[in-house]
This record gives structure tokens, sequence and C-alpha cells, in this order.
């Protein structure tokens, strides 16, 4: 009997022991040399310093305490990153410990499938499985090319549209608006085949649902719930915002389970006209992979889509055109580049913009100095490590200042202004851009992306004489938003080029 417990159990005292020296150590490991913090509030932490605008908030904190620091929202760390080679740590030494989310954004939680969708999800297996789906299904090369022609077509519509009243004069237009509309639709063509906004649009009650879920959804991307981060106002009643969003989600729901129906009804009637979208695409793999292809991970990617994929390209071309209209020497230069390549004769297509070296450069450094993703999107630690030689433990949500970075005086020359020839080099400078983030988790719609705003902005230039509404620069503040929009909604002057005539009438 004695010489049985000897066999068996010590040893497990002794693994059990070891166990409890590592966590212990681990533990102390990770509460000494933590990333320095600024003082806090009891209770609440540093929620106090959380403005609108908090790129430029974690700015103004980083010059005081350094270019790792570290904030208590409430009961929850948070690590701020604002240096260039602490966060190329942080995607390449630590990108498998960070690959996960946090989960305080209310819509992650109503609107996003409990945080399952690719946005949101956890780091494992789900989430793999999302990304393959996307890569191979959605966003490869070969996905795009077969939607080509959708994105012909309505960048078409909004050249129609521009040059409405500016034919003989130039003419007053809302590029906010015409930009926004313009990114519905091309995803709602691919997804669904519809589109929700052009002439005669707005008064179908399915266009009305659509586009008052969509604004609905967009401001309520980064709400959270403020019990979250401080447990003690559960007592308290509210969560009024997340009621809200709870409807929202479910309405959301609705409406995509609808599209899902009305494409499996067209199946049975062989209604042709849905047969090249992506919801047939991916119902087609839901009969032979129905667990991978269920019908809510079909609704959470085109959820997605249209939530990440919209105003973060929209906002893009907008901040593309500010800068041009207060650059006009740049403007010249982009046309006289395209006039040289492709003439007055005929349209660009989407495979010329990648001959527009000088279009590219005013793209990326435009995303430099207005990236749409100012801080990426939040990411949190499954383990403890350290970043820029700091411990930080597990369970720390780590936020990557892109805006930051892309300023730093250290890694750009006069980095304020804005000088497109910066990129001429190409190579280099481009790899210290990260409006996409880097790593595992960054975002798989790139090349949707650069397809969107390249053609789109190479058409607008091709197509049109453009000036500012007023001798006044086009002010270039940042306003309140996620996907940092422009404060004042981009309008400006247009008149048609002769080549509307040849190839639009
Ligand atoms: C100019 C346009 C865009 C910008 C600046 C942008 C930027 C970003 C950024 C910064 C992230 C987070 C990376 C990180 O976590 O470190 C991201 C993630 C993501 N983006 Fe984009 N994006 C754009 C367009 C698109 C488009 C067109 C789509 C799809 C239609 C899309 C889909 C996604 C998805 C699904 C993720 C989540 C990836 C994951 O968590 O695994 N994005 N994007």
């Amino acid at each position: 009997m004695d010489d049985l417990f000897f066999c068996t159990s010590l040893p497990l005292i002794f693994i059990l022991l070891i166990t409890i020296k590592s966590l212990f150590r681990s533990k102390q490991h990770s509460r000494t040399n933590l990333p320095p913090s600024p003082p806090s509030l009891p209770i609440i932490g540093h929620l106090h310093l959380l403005k609108p605008l908090a790129h430029r908030t974690f700015h103004h904190l980083s010059q005081k305490y350094g270019p790792v620091f570290s904030l208590w929202f409430g009961a929850h760390r948070v690590v701020v990153v604002s240096s260039s080679s602490i966060a190329e740590e942080c995607f390449t030494k630590n990108d498998v410990v960070l690959a996960n989310r946090p989960r305080f954004m209310l819509a992650g939680k109503h609107m996003g499938y409990n945080y399952t969708t690719v946005v949101e999800s956890p780091y494992g297996d789900h989430w793999r499985n999302l990304r393959r789906i996307g890569a191979t299904d959605i966003y490869s090369p070969t996905r795009l090319n077969m939607f080509s022609s959708i994105r012909k077509d309505e960048v078409k519509q909004l050249l129609f549209r521009l040059s409405h009243n500016s034919r003989e004069d130039f003419a007053k237009v809302d590029l906010r608006s015409m930009f926004s509309e313009l990114t519905f639709n091309i995803i709602m063509t691919m997804v669904a085949g519809k589109r929700y906004y052009g002439d005669g649009m707005s008064d179908k009650e399915e266009s009305k649902q659509f586009r008052d879920l969509m604004s609905e959804g967009l401001s309520y991307g980064g709400a959270t719930n403020p019990s979250d981060f401080v447990p003690i106002l559960k007592w308290f009643g509210g969560g009024g915002a997340e009621k809200k969003v709870m409807d929202l989600g479910k309405r959301m729901d609705a409406f995509l389970q609808g599209l899902i129906d009305e494409q499996n009804l067209s199946k049975t009637t062989s209604d042709r006209s849905t047969a090249n979208t992506l919801i047939h695409h991916l119902l087609s793999l839901q009969e032979s992979q129905p667990e991978y292809y269920t019908d809510q991970i079909i609704k959470g990617l085109i959820l997605v889509m249209l939530l990440g994929g919209t105003d973060s390209s929209s906002l893009t071309m907008e901040w593309v055109m500010s800068n041009l209209l207060n650059h006009p020497e740049v403007l010249k230069r982009a046309r006289a580049e395209l006039d040289a390549e492709f003439g007055q004769e005929r349209l660009i297509d989407e495979p010329d913009v990648f001959k527009l070296p000088y279009l590219q450069s005013i793209i990326s450094e435009t995303l430099r100095l207005y990236p749409t993703g100012p801080l990426l999107v939040p990411h949190y630690s499954s383990d403890d490590c350290t970043i820029g030689g700091f411990n930080v433990p597990r369970d720390t949500t780590v936020m990557i200042n892109a805006w930051a970075i892309h300023r730093d005086p250290k890694l750009w020359d006069d980095p304020e202004s804005f000088k497109p020839e910066r990129f001429a080099k190409g190579g280099e400078e481009l790899y210290k851009l990260m409006p996409f983030g880097q790593g595992r988790r960054a975002c798989p719609g790139i090349g949707m992306a650069q397809r969107v705003v390249g053609l789109t902005l190479g058409s607008l230039i091709q197509c049109f004489e453009w000036e500012r509404i007023s001798e006044m620069k086009v002010d270039m503040s940042e306003g309140k938003g996620l996907t940092m929009p422009k404060a004042v909604p981009l309008e400006a002057m247009c008149k048609a080029r002769p080549i509307v005539n040849k190839v639009l009438f």
C-alpha cells in the first residue's frame, strides 16, 4: 500500500508543486516591470481620459509616458503601442499571443453573433475557418475578378451622376454621400445582386430598411457597455445602449436571413438573376459542407463586409479628394499621369490602376496621414508576453496607434506634410505603413479596397476638373467615429472633361 502511495502520489505532488511555483512566478513576472501608466482615478481608472479622437489623446500620452504605456478602462487593462519597431514586435514575435480580440464591443455581442464573426472571433479553429472561407470564396483575386464588372458599372453610375449638371460648367457635389452609396451598392450587388442607392431607390421600402440598418449599424459599431469596464454599474441598472444594440442586432439578423431565404427560394424557381451572387455561391457550398457554411456564418461574412468594407473605403476616398483639392499641383500631376498613359479616348479599367504609380503614391500618402482605422482593431493577449521590454499580462487589450506611427518624425521626413513623392521610391517607405494592420489579423479586404479606391479615384481624375467650393482650403480636421471621418463632409466643384461626352453619352 505504502509502495503504491509513493509510486503514484509523490510524482503527482511533485508536478503540482512545480505548477504552483511556475504559476506564482508567472503572476509575479506579470506584475512587475509593467508599462508606465498615468495617474488613475479609483474605480474608473483612466476612462475619464477617453474623449473622441482617442488616437490623438493616446499620442499625447505617449509623448510623456513613452512608446508603450498602459491604462485602465475601469477594471480592464489596456496597453497602447506608438512605435513602429514595437508594433512590428507585436505582429511578429507576439503575433499569435496577440491574435485575440477583447469582448467589450456591444456590436460584437449582439450584431456579431456573440463574437463569432471573423472580426471579433477569438483566435482559433473557428476564426481560421472564417479566414479560409474569406480567402478562397470572397477576397481571392479570382473571386474579385469575377465581380469586376459590378465595380466598373457602379463607378460609371457615379460618373453619370456627377456629370448631370457639370457638362457645361462647374457644379457643386456632395462627395461623402456619393462615395458611401457607391461602396454599399458595390458590396450589395456582389453579395445579393441588389442596389439600394441611386435613382428611384429612395422610395422603396426594402432600400429604406437597409439604409436605416446600415446607418444605425455604423453608428453603434464602437459602442461599449460601461458596466463591462466598471462592473459595479450593473447594480444601477442602465444598459440603455445595450438594449438598443440588441434590438438592432435582431433586426439586422432578420434582414440578412431574408436575403438568404430569398436566394434559396430563387434556386427553386430557377431565377437566374441571383445566380452570380456571393450568397448563391456560399449556399451552394452549404449543400456539400453544411457544417462550415451555416446560415449564421454566411450572415456574419456579409455583415463584416458591409460594416468593415464600406466606410473604411469611402472615407479614404473622401480624404484623398480633400488632399487633392488642397494640393492642386498634385492633382495636376495625377491627371497628367493618367492622360499620358491612357489618353482621353477610353475610360480606365481596374487593371490600369496598377500602372499609375503616382496615383498609388497619393493613396498611400493619404492612408499614412488619415488611416481610417487609426488604432487598427483592438488586439487581446491570450498569455503573458513582453512588449518593448515591458511585461504585459494575459487578458490585456493591446492597441496599436497606427495614426501616431504614421506621423512619427523619427520615421518620416516632414511627417505632417502631404507629399506623395515620398513613396516614389516604393519598397522601403511602404513597409513603414500599416493602415490595414499586419500579421495574422491584418485586413483581408485590402485587395478589394485597392481596386475600389483606385478605380474610383482614377476615373474621377480622368473625367472631371476639380476645384474647391471656395478660396478657403478644405478643412482637414477629423471627426468622431471609429473610422475617422472628416469632421466636415466634403463638397467640391466639378466640371466634366471632353472624355465624358465621348464615353458616357
Ligand atoms: C481602405 C479600406 C480599408 C482599411 C483602411 C481597412 C483597415 C482594416 C484594419 C486596420 C483592420 C484591423 C487589423 C488588425 O486587427 O490589426 C481590418 C480588419 C478587417 N477588415 Fe479591413 N480595411 C479596409 C477595407 C476592407 C474591406 C473592403 C473589407 C471587406 C469587404 C474589409 C474587411 C475586414 C475584415 C473582415 C477584418 C477583420 C480581420 C480579422 O480580424 O481577422 N476591410 N481592416
